[in-house]
Parts: C-alpha cells; structure tokens; sequence
C-alpha cells in the first residue's frame, strides 16, 4: 500500500458544514507516481452515536478506497451499529424485516462494539454508516433525495405523503439519519385528521425501520475502486441501497468515485459476491441474487476492466442458503471453508467478455472453475469434516461467514466450536466474537462488514494477470 503523507496545515479548520470542511491540498512523500493528486480532506468531527463519542476520520484522498480480494490485509471497514430500528421488532414483525428471533437490543449493540474493537485492534479503520450519512445528509440535494426515497412508499397516499414530507424537512441531521434508520412509528407523527393515518394500524409504521442495515455487507460492496450499490431483492431492504447510495454520491470521501452497481438494475447483493483474486468474481445465485443480476455485474465489471472472469454460482433458494457467504468464505489466498454438503456439489458457469459479448462456459464443479480462473493448480477446501447435524448447526449460525482480516487470519462467532476448531487445526487463526444477538438477524462476521481497503496480498502482487485496477 502507498504511504500518503497530507500537509496538516491544509486542514479546514472545524465547522458544522461538512462542504466548508473540504479542502484540496497535495500530496507529499511516496507519491512519486501520482504527482500533485488532490487529496479531499475532511476535518475531523465528533459524533454522538448512540451514548458513545466517536471522532470521525480526518484525511481521505480521493479513490482511496480499494479491494481486490477477500484476504488482503483490511485496512478499512463499513459497519452498521446496530440502533433503534432493532427496538422495533416484535413477534409480529420480525418475519418481514427478516429477523429470526427479537434480539436484546443493548447486548446486540456491546456485541457489536466488541466485533468493530476487535477490528481496530487489529489495526482496521472503522466506519459508521450512520455517521457517514449524517455527513450526506448536510447537503441539501441529499436531504431532498432521502427524503423522496422515503416518501415513495405508496401506502401513503398523497396527503400522508405530505405531513410526512414536511416532518423530515424539520429534522437536522442527526434526526433525519436516524428516522431514515430507526423508522417512523404512527404514534411519533401527530398527523391527526386525513384517512391514510386514521385508518392505518396504530402499530404500524409510516417508515419501515431498517434492521437489516446492520448486514452492511449487502447493501454496497467493492470491486477494485468502485463500489457496487446492489439492488437488494427483499422488499424490507431496500431503501437501505439508498441511504448507501446517498453516502457515496454526496460524502465528501468518495467525491469522484462513480458506482459501478446500482439500485435500480437487476437484483444483486453484497452476500452474494466474492472476490476470490483480482480479476476473478463468484457470484451466488438463489434467493437474493438473480441470474440477471449476475449477467449485468458481470458485464459492468469486465467492461469497466475491474474483473477477466465472473463465476455465476447457483445456489439453494433457502433462507438458510440466502448468499453464497453463508455456505463459502476465503480464509487464505488459496483456502476457502465451506459447509461440507455443498463443497463438492456446487457448480459455476464461467461469463467472459469476447469481443463485446458475454461468453457463458458450460458448468464444471466450483472449485476447479475458481482455481483455473485465479490461476492456482487447486483451491484448497478446509473440510470442516462435521457430522451432518452439527455443520448443520453451525452453518445455519453462520460458521462459515468468516471475514478475514488478513491471511489466514478471521474473525468468526465464538458460538461455532467446532467450525472454529477445524479451522484452527488447518493454520488459521481464529477471533472469536460473542454474536448470540447479533446472529438473530442470520448474519455473520462477513455479512456484517463492507471492506473499503484491502492490501493485495503479495502473491497477486507480482502476478502478471489482470487485477481490475
Ligand atoms: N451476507 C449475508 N449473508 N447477509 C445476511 C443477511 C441477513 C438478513 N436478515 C437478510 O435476510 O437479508
């Protein structure tokens, strides 16, 4: 990775418009190959989040952001702590927003706390989704687009729609960031006469909250230096692509940077999309992900040069299946874990680009299309080697959603001993992190976090094939 120094005098001084805040200033020290690139610079604000401060990030330089595999060091992490929206679920609820069980919202929250403090530990830069777009949200054409977003839902009806409109238009911020997250009970707007709000559910929502934030994985993910806003398939989900949508398009951090995905194509989600080595894309295909969302990554990406082969990768349509990530997670290079039923029987149809035209392989087993595409003789499978009722067990409690942090080093949920013990025994090490409530929304350490900047490891850094970037 490049080491960029930034001239600390160019720093904005503090203010509470995040425009006023961002500077061009140059770089200095080992950008020899890039002389005078602008650097966008933030200055560094402090955020209440929940009853934590958290100091936001100073410099940023444009494009900094890149991933070209699932195991390079990560220096850089989107997650989502998990806020109010949990508070909502209830028994009646819960299947729609796709939660399992009603989690105990403040011990999901020291959880949580726990997993981003294990990543910083380990030297990661953690970053808030909600503080990013509280940012955003400074920005008027920003606010008027989250606001439309949330408006939209045509259970409104043009009258609500309107209360509803001019109630946001008074929040700031930070009240508008956490309606757009936690929700809009009935019983929180006075809207009193009109028939949509007097005939609604007195439990119902006029804004849906969005639980499933928390799975920031989903939601955007990265493909070289380009970010993927995916168009979730789950109505509960979808207004969460854009509030990442607006993030990236408004935040001063990714100024310039143009998505490579976005909400409005055929669906595709972050779960679904591995990067097994730079240039080489797996893609699920079940319940989330469709065929065609598969076909049009697969062409934005090797048009865009960001991948030379995508591996359209067919998996069950179940909840317990509902992304590739739930079944197959890399650990190394070279090593994936996977649920031992699926490991021998999945299949990938290899999509290139031939003179312009999608070109589709007939099928062969997943692991020998990934090993040939990443160009290694074989991809290595730990073999959790379980008993079919505890890999069972274990898959379902997302054993196999491992992110790591570096090579042979992941994060897991302590809960799956005997996933974790397996992967110990093959040289990987293992931090485990409590997720009893986490874990009722059925997502993992992966689904749980969208990497921003990966090193390359080295073995493709000296590699000649494409690497995207
Ligand atoms: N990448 C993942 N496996 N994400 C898990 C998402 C879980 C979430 N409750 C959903 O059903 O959408």
């Amino acid at each position: 990775m490049r080491a960029w120094t930034v001239s600390t005098s160019a720093v904005a001084t503090p203010s509470a418009d995040t425009r006023s805040n961002v500077a061009d200033v140059r770089c200095s020290g080992s950008a020899a190959d890039l002389p005078g690139t602008p650097l966008m610079v933030a200055q560094g604000m402090v955020a209440q989040a929940g009853a934590r401060m958290i100091t936001r990030p100073r410099l940023r330089r444009v494009n900094e952001h890149r991933v070209t595999s699932e195991v390079g060091r990560l220096r850089t992490v989107l997650l989502h702590r998990p806020g109010a929206e949990l508070k909502r679920l209830t028994p009646r609820n819960s299947d729609k927003l796709l939660f399992d069980a009603i989690p105990w919202a403040g011990r999901a929250q020291e959880e949580h706390d726990a997993f981003a403090e294990a990543l910083r530990s380990r030297g990661v830069e953690v970053l808030y989704v909600v503080e990013l777009l509280q940012d955003a949200l400074e920005y008027e054409p920003a606010r008027e687009q989250a606001i439309a977003d949330a408006v939209v839902d045509l259970r409104l009806g043009d009258q609500l729609r309107r209360v509803v409109e001019s109630y946001l238009r008074d929040l700031d911020p930070e009240r508008l960031a956490h309606a757009l997250i936690a929700g809009l009970a009935h019983e929180e707007l006075k809207a009193g006469h009109g028939l949509v709000y007097r005939l609604m559910d007195r439990l119902d929502f006029i804004i849906d909250p969005l639980p499933g934030l928390l799975f920031t994985r989903d939601n955007s993910t990265w493909i070289g230096d380009r970010v993927a806003v995916t168009s979730l398939a789950m109505e509960a989900r979808r207004r969460e692509a854009d509030l990442l949508g607006l993030v990236y398009a408004h935040h001063p951090r990714f100024a310039g940077m143009r998505p490579i995905y976005e909400p409005t194509l055929e669906h595709l989600e972050g779960g679904d999309v591995l990067l097994l080595s730079p240039g080489v894309i797996a893609v699920g295909t079940g319940e989330r992900t469709t065929p065609a969302g598969v076909e049009r990554l697969a062409r934005q990406v090797t048009e865009a040069g960001l991948a030379h082969t995508v591996l359209a990768v067919p998996i069950a349509q179940e909840r317990a299946t509902m992304h590739l990530d739930t079944v197959c997670t890399m650990v190394d290079v070279d090593t994936v874990v996977m649920y031992p039923p699926v490991a021998h029987s999945l299949t990938a149809w290899a999509v290139t680009l031939d003179g312009g035209e999608l070109r589709v392989a007939e099928p062969r087993p997943f692991l020998d299309a990934a090993a040939e595409a990443m160009g290694l003789d074989r991809l290595k499978v730990i073999d959790t080697g379980l008993d079919p009722v505890t890999a069972e067990r274990e898959q379902w409690d997302d054993g196999n959603n491992t992110l790591a942090v570096a090579p042979r080093l992941c994060v897991a949920y302590e809960r799956n001993i005997e996933t974790n013990a397996q992967l110990e025994a093959s040289g990987i090490e293992v931090i485990r992190i409590t997720g009893s409530e986490l874990g009722t929304g059925r997502g993992g350490p992966r689904c749980m976090s969208c990497p921003l900047l990966r090193d390359t490891p080295e073995l493709w850094n000296t590699a000649t094939q494409n690497t995207g970037t």
